[in-house]
């Protein structure tokens, strides 16, 4: 089965920071397949940041947003790797439509690293829901608390901050991922 025929999507869920990006980056070279990023997807649909979403219209916008942008690149035709949201799991039955077209991978990572990640970015990038407070261990656990149960729903756990990538490779062939390595 070639990587058309196989028309498997990819998608990786996890808390900000997580490395969905990075990961997916990695795994979108590694199997020959497009890469897209659901937030640049957002804004380029939305046609402003992250930040001026939320700041305009409120979080339930940006949710319902979201949703919308996830679908539609759900539906489109052949595979993909896409690095979804760090909420995107969480709302809108989102997961569902993950599962039920393609295959999903939670970069679960310990809290700690979370932590130690965020406030290494916290500079340049832009996390509106962090941006009040900064990623206080409160903020963390908190929200990890309450995501985790629709993280844990993904088909495959990967350990992001231990496991090399090789572990996340075999773990989806044996899954029934078949793509061909590049
Ligand atoms: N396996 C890794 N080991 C060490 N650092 C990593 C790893 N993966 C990602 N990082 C670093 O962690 C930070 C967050 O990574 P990345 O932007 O890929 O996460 P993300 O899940 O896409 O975050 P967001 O939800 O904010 O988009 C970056 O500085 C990245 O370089
Ligand atoms: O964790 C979240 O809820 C978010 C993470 C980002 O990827 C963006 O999707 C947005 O900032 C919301
Ligand atoms: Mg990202």
């Amino acid at each position: 089965m070639n990587n058309e025929a196989s028309g498997t999507k990819l998608y990786l869920i996890g808390m900000p920071g997580s490395g969905k990006t990075t990961l997916g980056r990695t795994l979108a070279v590694h199997f020959g397949l497009p890469f897209l990023d659901l937030d640049a997807a957002i804004v380029a649909q939305a046609g402003q940041p992250i930040p001026a979403i939320f700041q305009q219209y409120g979080e339930a916008h940006f949710r319902r947003l979201e949703a919308e942008v996830l679908r539609t690149v759900v539906a489109r035709p052949g595979p993909l790797v896409l690095a979804t949201g760090g909420g995107t799991p969480c709302f809108h039955d989102n997961l569902t439509v993950l599962n039920t077209n393609g295959f999903t991978v939670w970069l679960d990572v310990p809290e700690p690293v979370l932590a130690a990640r965020l406030a290494a970015t916290a500079e340049t990038s832009s996390r509106p829901l962090l941006a009040a407070t900064g990623p206080t261990a409160m903020w963390l656990r908190e929200t990890l608390g309450a995501r985790s149960e629709f993280y844990g729903r993904a088909r495959l756990r990967y350990a992001a901050a231990t496991e090399p990538v090789s572990v996340l490779i075999a773990q989806l062939r044996t899954a029934g991922f078949a793509l061909s390595d590049r």
